[in-house]
């Protein structure tokens, strides 16, 4: 048997296996790095986050990304160039951050590397018949594979695709495996560029499992601090918190049909962008309010309309329970206190935690969910979503990449 095979089959059958999690969102500011202690699967998953970071991306790395993310139009030899670079580049993070933590490859079983995505295109978005639901993510795992000399796993949305998935939100398989209680209505509100939440049931009944994205989450603000402040986000919602929210534009804004469509949906950048905000300024002649004003409406628009996806899952709706509900936020949002206090006041009859006191730091967040998503692959695959009912297909993901 090839070498590797056997090892994948050893590292499957330890009682424990040592998992990094790469993930680089659609914040661009850099790759989150968990290393993960896991056992079990399925909603018998285990895992403690051992080590963390966020490895910053230099500028340029930034604006070569910039050049072809979310755009329809775009240089290909960029994109080619970039999916060998960046993998590369994960791969040498990687080996950084072990070196950091007094370890070596041979410490760790598994990467699991969700890559940089590109593009997102639902087809409730392309709307092209013929096509099906489509996402694309580069850093081939095989150059992260060859860089570490660890067994890799990667491209884990398209398998979620090739089931009638839109490809994401794939936090629910985490969310589900690792943070439902019996007993305990929870929410898991995640705030990095797009925003989605998973609904766990009380009942931990999978098959009423399910989620979303609600919208933009802090990919606008981003984008606006970077032309307002020549800076990547604004700080603690500084220059939201000197301004007045525009309710004709806040009212423009939330017209997308995205908002209408029924859960689940998933959207990104490719819509929620500099050009959509505009369009909405133009028709509502706020195009000459001021910079904090944007910036208030832009918070309050995120605010509104993930309290609205929340409040369609409360009590009272057809979930029909009158419990109290406790949403645990993750992602970079949740450090902006402009935008989870308009949160908080649109849903006051629920309960607020960060995923933190759940044992997972909410920065850390979507890594984990990789190195759960790769542990499912070589010791589960049996947990059942209700036969993708609810747009969560039973399915493992992940591509696997063997280093030689
Ligand atoms: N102190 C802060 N004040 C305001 N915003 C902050 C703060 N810290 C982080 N953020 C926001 O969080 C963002 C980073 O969030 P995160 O790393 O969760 O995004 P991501 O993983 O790239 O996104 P996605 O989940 O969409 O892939 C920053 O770009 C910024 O908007
Ligand atoms: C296509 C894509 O990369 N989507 C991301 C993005 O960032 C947040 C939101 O939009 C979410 O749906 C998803 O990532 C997380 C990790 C997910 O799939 O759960």
């Amino acid at each position: 048997m090839n070498q590797q095979l056997q090892k994948l089959y050893d590292v499957a059958q330890k009682p424990t296996r040592r998992i990094i999690g790469l993930m680089s969102g659609t914040s661009l500011d850099g790759l989150d790095v968990a290393l993960c202690q896991l056992s079990g699967s399925g909603p018998d998953t285990s895992v403690t986050l051992e080590q963390f970071t966020t490895v910053p991306y230099e500028d340029e790395l930034k604006t070569d990304i910039r050049g072809i993310f979310a755009k329809r139009q775009i240089d290909f030899e960029v994109a080619c160039l970039l999916n060998a670079y960046i993998g590369r580049l994960h791969g040498q993070m990687v080996l950084d951050c072990l070196h950091t933590w007094n370890l070596t490859p041979a410490d760790i079983d598994i990467v699991a590397s969700h890559g940089q995505t590109v593009y997102h295109a639902p087809k409730s978005q392309h709307r092209q018949d013929k096509f099906p639901n489509a996402t694309l993510q580069i850093g081939d795992g095989d150059h992260v594979a060859a860089t570490t000399g660890i067994i890799t796993l990667s491209d884990f949305r398209q398998k979620h695709v090739a089931h009638g998935g839109e490809g994401a939100p794939l936090a629910v398989y985490g969310d589900y495996f690792v943070f439902s209680k019996a007993g305990e209505i929870r929410i898991l509100l995640n705030m990095g560029g797009i925003a989605n939440f998973t609904y766990l049931p009380a009942s931990q009944d999978a098959n009423l499992v399910f989620t979303t994205d609600t919208g933009p989450g802090n990919t606008l603000l981003d984008a606006y601090a970077r032309r307002f402040l020549n800076q990547p986000f604004d700080e603690n919602g500084n220059l939201a918190a000197q301004g007045r929210v525009s309710t004709e534009l806040l009212n423009a804004l939330k017209q997308s049909p995205f908002f209408e469509a029924p859960f689940p949906k998933t959207t990104g950048p490719e819509v929620f962008n500099i050009s959509y905000v505009e369009r909405a300024q133009q028709q509502t002649g706020t195009t000459d309010i001021t910079d904090a004003d944007l910036m208030a409406t832009l918070v309050q628009f995120s605010a509104d309309t993930i309290s609205e996806a929340i409040r369609r899952v409360l009590p009272g709706s057809e979930t029909g329970s009158t419990q109290q509900t406790r949403i645990y936020m993750s992602g970079g949002g949740m450090h902006n206190p402009i935008l989870t206090k308009a949160i908080q006041r649109q849903l006051p009859d629920c309960a607020f935690g960060r995923t933190d006191e759940l044992g997972i730091n909410g920065d850390a967040k979507e890594a984990v969910l990789f190195a759960v998503l790769a542990n499912e692959t070589l010791v589960g695959g049996t947990a059942s979503f209700g036969e993708g009912r609810s747009g969560v297909p039973t399915v493992t993901m992940g591509k696997i990449s063997f280093p030689y």
